[in-house]
């Protein structure tokens, strides 16, 4: 910001849409009276002419600028990197916040700005603040419609939620949903039931999963007699809607129940048999009557 750069070492910049954009090009051309007249005549005529002080104007502008906006500019490097959220990209260090962005006149929202660089914007949300965005906006609407063609809403959803995502990923890592289905050993059809009916746990197969539901019959709100019934066995259509539609919450607790995973996947016992579980369709064709399966292993 202080030396004067030379293009040959740095490599130049496309700004094709800025120099298609009239009040950039105007901003361009007159910079040095405009700044004159926004930065000192302008504050110099409010207080002149509301109060008579215009040496007071003039002074004021002056420190105005020189204790707070050059200061504050500089927060963009500082109270940027170290307040709020990074609600695009974790892996750049600014970040996004409403303290920062009233001190720098919008550039607070810093962590949008370097995700997509070539967005004329820094805050995107209507409520947020970026005088920037407000004046771009009501000035010049070419900038605008280039920035929009190139940035789609999509890639800026997108990016949000990505975020959510690992934030809702960070939160679920805290709670036990059971053993994580790499972790768990492969057993067989066989072994399966060998280990049910040799007094080696309660074990009841759903959607390919083996699991000890030993402590949990006294407990099952469908009565002790329906989950015994199944042990040895394969559950996955009863448990799913064949006998009763268990609950996300009864998924839930499936799954910290895990000891082992199905050599082959899944034996849903029901669905060999032609019982009440198929009904006919309209063209007379067996399908099952069982509702689709909720993926209980997604759980994890
Ligand atoms: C194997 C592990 C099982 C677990 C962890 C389990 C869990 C639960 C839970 C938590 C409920 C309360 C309602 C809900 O959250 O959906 C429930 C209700 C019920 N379960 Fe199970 N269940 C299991 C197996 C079975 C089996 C094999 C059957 C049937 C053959 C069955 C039949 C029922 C019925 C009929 C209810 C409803 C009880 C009522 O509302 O009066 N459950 N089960």
């Amino acid at each position: 910001m202080v030396l004067q750069q030379d293009p040959k070492k740095i490599g130049r910049t496309d700004i094709s849409d800025l120099d298609a954009d009239p009040v950039v090009v105007w901003q361009h051309k007159h910079y040095g009276k405009s700044l004159l007249i926004a930065a000192w005549l302008f504050p110099m005529c409010v207080a002149g002419l509301g109060w008579g002080d215009w040496w007071g104007g003039l002074v004021y502008a002056g420190i105005m600028r020189a204790c707070f906006v050059q200061q504050a500019t500089f927060c963009v490097n500082s109270l940027a990197h170290w307040l709020g959220e990074q609600p695009f990209d974790d892996r750049r260090t600014p970040r996004d916040h409403f303290i920062t962005a009233i001190v720098t006149l919008g550039e607070g929202y810093h962590n949008f700005h370097h995700e997509f660089p070539s967005d004329y914007r820094n805050a995107i949300s209507w409520y947020q603040y970026d005088p920037t965005k407000w004046l771009i906006f009501l000035l010049s609407k070419t900038t605008l419609a280039y920035d929009l063609k190139r940035f789609r809403h999509n890639e800026i959803e997108k990016g949000r939620l990505q975020q959510q995502q690992k934030a809702l990923d960070a939160r679920r890592a805290t709670l036990d949903w059971g053993v994580p289905l790499s972790r768990l050993p492969v057993l067989s059809w066989d072994e399966f039931q060998f280990r049910s009916t040799s007094g080696k746990g309660a074990l009841v197969a759903i959607a390919g999963i083996i699991h000890d539901v030993t402590d949990f019959i006294a407990e099952h709100p469908g009565g002790r007699a329906l989950i015994k019934g199944w042990i040895g066995k394969d559950a996955t259509a009863v448990f799913n809607g064949g006998v009763y539609m268990h609950s996300n919450a009864a998924h839930n607790l499936l799954c910290t129940m895990r000891v082992g995973v199905l050599r082959g996947g899944q034996e849903v016992e029901v669905w060999k048999e032609e019982r009440e579980t198929y009904v006919k369709d309209k063209i007379g064709q067996l399908i099952t009557n069982v509702r689709p399966l909720v993926a209980t292993a997604d759980a994890a």
